[in-house]
């Protein structure tokens, strides 16, 4: 990733041919917004200098387009790392771990062996491959980088749902309803999710088609509902940091910066099982309602 320098010029310390991008684009009416992620994707920019370069180039070149409103701060999903112990409604939850680049939180006894094992048996006859979501249509399709099988609940779909959604609302200050289902998925040997990312590009068709309903996925928690022997952790390629399964455990992780944009320290991946089986129930948080 390219990291320059932003009080001096941005746009001065681009490549012309970007220079010549921002300008073509701008003359389009292109979205800001949506030409600072492509700059992120296409040119490995910062997310800041591509914004910079974009609104010196609207000020110098394009003096009668309106100015893209300054990102601000958000309100985020978040969990109290002050002490080692934290009440989540129902349930004292440990802190195991806590990074603050990417945001990572590692906490342990989030739920019971017994909800995990109900949980799990709950959803077993409903696991069917699970997709990823294509770029170009944004349509859900089966892919080899993700090799588990999964079924998608409906938010408080059973009391036990219900439960684990409120535990997580009092753990993270965030709305049940501003989240979709949660999502199990179990990994039998050799079964992974190679390193993805959990936002949706706003720079490409298909993923930002589901940025309509409920805004970016802001964070993700995944909820291990086993055990497994080896192999099988979350792993963030970008931080050197690999959290092994434990039953009854999570990990929790923010996806975006603290002005709501995509975090490219989040990537992320479900290492192969090696022995064993790993199940886990995955909650996708979004920036508002999903209705
Ligand atoms: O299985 C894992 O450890 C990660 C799952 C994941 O990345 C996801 O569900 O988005
Ligand atoms: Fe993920």
């Amino acid at each position: 990733m390219q990291t320059l320098n932003t009080s001096a010029s941005a746009l001065a310390r681009l490549p012309q041919e970007w220079r010549h991008w921002i300008n073509e684009n701008l003359a389009r009416r292109c979205e800001p917004a949506v030409m600072a992620a492509v700059m992120v994707r296409d040119g490995h920019f910062d997310n800041r200098l591509a914004q910079a370069a974009i609104e010196e180039a609207r000020r110098a070149w394009f003096p009668q387009l309106p100015p893209a409103p300054s990102p601000e701060p958000r309100v985020l999903p978040r969990i109290d790392t002050s002490s080692n112990r934290v009440l989540a409604g129902d349930r004292q939850v440990g802190i195991v771990l806590s990074l603050a680049a990417p945001r990572v939180v590692v906490v342990s006894d989030l739920l019971s062996d017994e909800e995990c094992d109900e949980l799990i048996a709950y959803s077993y006859d409903r696991l069917e491959r699970s997709p990823v979501v294509a770029d170009s249509d944004g349509k859900t399709q089966v892919h080899a980088h993700r090799t588990s099988r999964g079924a998608m609940l409906q938010r408080a779909e059973s009391p036990l749902v219900a439960r684990i959604e409120a535990r997580l609302e009092a753990l993270t200050g965030w709305p049940a309803e501003r989240g979709e289902g949660l999502q199990v998925l179990r990994y039998e040997k050799g079964n992974e999710y190679r390193p993805h990312f959990d936002w949706f590009d706003p720079a490409l068709p298909g993923p930002r088609k589901h940025l309509e309903r409920g805004g970016q996925r802001v964070a993700t928690i995944v909820m291990y509902l086993s055990d497994v022997g080896q192999g099988g952790g979350t792993s963030f390629p970008k931080a050197g940091l690999q959290v092994q399964p434990k039953k009854g455990s999570a990990v929790f992780f923010l996806n975006v910066s603290e002005f709501g944009e995509p975090d490219q320290l989040s990537l992320h991946a479900g290492e192969p099982v090696e022995t064993g089986v790993k199940v886990v129930a995955t909650k996708w948080m979004r920036e508002r309602a999903y209705v």
